[in-house]
């Protein structure tokens, strides 16, 4: 029986090159921590999976690795053992099967036997037997009869399987939103791909001339943003001479906060604290150029500050390696501080398919005292009259409300609602920014701005 592509419509594969890319890939996330978003394009290159069948290998890979909590529930009641029993490999053989019977159009017989004939050739003989007793077993019910057959009516841990994400997420998700009847939207927004988005340079190229050239569309709230339908962003020519670069509209939108906020005084030093690998600084750096003002931009990794460099190249824009919270500046010495600060990243869910698996409550607890730190140092260095951006890719509520809430005590906050883009409804909350994909399209960005 020859493979075939989601839906059973597609040509019959030659090889089954696209599963096996897609395999590698779990077995790198989890055998080596390795990040999906890396391994897949080095993989898909080195095995020559192109076109259809690279889109295919990238379903399989991020569908599996974003699913993989509710892929493993049915896992183990199918294997009819502890998943803790099953040898790693196996068990992302299995997740790989199970994601094709239960999340995609691949036709079951194909799903069973692929799964069955990947694991004799990666893993061998031994386990096929199991596989493909496992893989039948599951495919005995469909998705919706998985989920009735698992839900425990307990609403949090319901939610959680249905939309694959762990627990405590769902409950900080909840917390974040404030709102209810929203829930549902929100995680299933996280299982979407994100369309990507492209920062038109300001000063280098109009969003307008940028969406002609590429054929897109120019996006909804950033002056500076264009959504891309299609195609590898690397082959689009102002991309590769910096006119332009790949940045969430989010981002865009926070970081113009930073640049808009009103300040009195001089409107010439402006510092990014965190500034790896660079998509805000390269921003700012445009906005700054037109205004003559110039950007400090500061990375604690030699690698990321290597890739500031390079986002950077061209724009009055200096990069120092050095830690945010002591990096060697005079008190009062910026007019606008970006601390865009290192976070659990549960804005971007959408974008990175294994991290929700990957972080632990725990993960809030440690990164709140480095964000509380960073913006301690931030509010010294701004200078009076001056503006801080807090900024993180979290809507937890310990990293965003309680950071500023907690460091800034009685300053000022600046009200953003003047300051977001013309109709973004219910992107405030009270005077700050709170992003959302299932509203805005975009990672779920938090903003705060912080008179000096
Ligand atoms: C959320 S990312 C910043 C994203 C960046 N502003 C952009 O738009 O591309 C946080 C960055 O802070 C860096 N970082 C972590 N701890 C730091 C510290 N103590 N001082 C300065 N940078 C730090 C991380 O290496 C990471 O590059």
């Amino acid at each position: 029986m020859s493979p075939r592509e989601p839906g059973g419509q597609g040509r019959a594969l030659t090889s089954d090159n696209p599963r096996r890319v897609a395999f590698d890939v779990l077995r790198a996330v989890s055998a080596d921590d390795a990040y999906a978003n890396l391994v897949l394009p080095k993989l898909l290159s080195q095995e020559h999976v192109e076109g259809r069948d690279a889109a295919f290998s990238t379903e399989l890979a991020y569908g599996s690795l974003r699913m993989r909590g509710t892929l493993d529930r049915v896992i183990e009641v199918a294997a009819r053992r502890e998943l803790s029993t099953i040898d790693a490999p196996v068990l992302d053989a299995l997740r790989l099967g199970a994601y094709q019977i239960l999340c995609t159009r691949v036709p079951i017989h194909a799903a069973v036997d692929t799964t069955v004939s990947l694991t004799r050739e990666a893993i061998g003989h031994k386990p096929a037997g199991f596989v493909n007793a496992v893989m039948r077993r599951i495919s005995q019910r469909d998705s919706h009869a998985w989920m009735d057959a698992l839900a425990t009516g307990a609403q949090a841990a319901d939610l959680a399987l249905e939309y694959a994400h762990p627990e405590w997420i769902v409950a900080e998700l909840d917390a974040a939103l404030g709102t209810p009847g929203e829930l549902r939207d929100a995680l299933g927004a996280n299982n979407i791909a994100p369309q990507v988005h492209l920062c038109a340079r300001p000063g280098a190229i109009d969003a307008e001339d940028l969406a002609d050239a590429v054929s897109g569309r120019v996006g909804e709230w950033s002056p500076y943003a264009v959504y891309l339908d299609g195609g590898d962003p690397g082959d689009i020519g102002a991309v590769a001479d910096r006119r332009a670069h790949v940045q969430d509209e989010g981002s865009q939108v926070v970081a113009s906060l930073l640049a808009d906020a009103p300040v009195t005084g001089s409107d010439e030093r402006w510092l990014d604290l965190c500034a790896g690998p660079g998509g805000k600084a390269a921003l700012l750096g445009s906005l700054a150029a037109l205004r003559a003002a110039t950007v400090t931009a500061v990375e604690v990794s030699p690698h990321r500050a290597d890739l500031v460099k390079s986002a950077v190249a061209g724009l009055p824009v200096e990069v120092v390696l050095a830690d945010g919270r002591d990096p060697g500046f005079a008190d009062d010495t910026f007019d606008r501080v970006l601390v865009d600060a290192p976070c659990t990243g549960l804005g971007a869910l959408r974008r990175r398919p294994e991290a929700r698996w990957r972080r632990k409550p725990e993960d809030v607890t440690e990164l709140a005292v480095l964000q509380r730190q960073l913006l301690e140092r931030a509010l010294r260095l701004v200078r009076p009259g001056g503006v801080v951006a807090y900024v993180t890719c979290s809507p937890v509520i310990a990293e965003t409300r309680e950071v500023v809430e907690a460091v800034a005590g009685d300053r000022e906050l600046i009200p953003v609602g003047p300051l977001l883009p013309s109709g973004m409804t219910g992107a405030e909350v009270g005077s700050c920014a709170q992003l959302w994909p299932h509203r805005h399209g975009t990672d779920a960005m938090f903003a705060a701005l912080i008179r000096g």
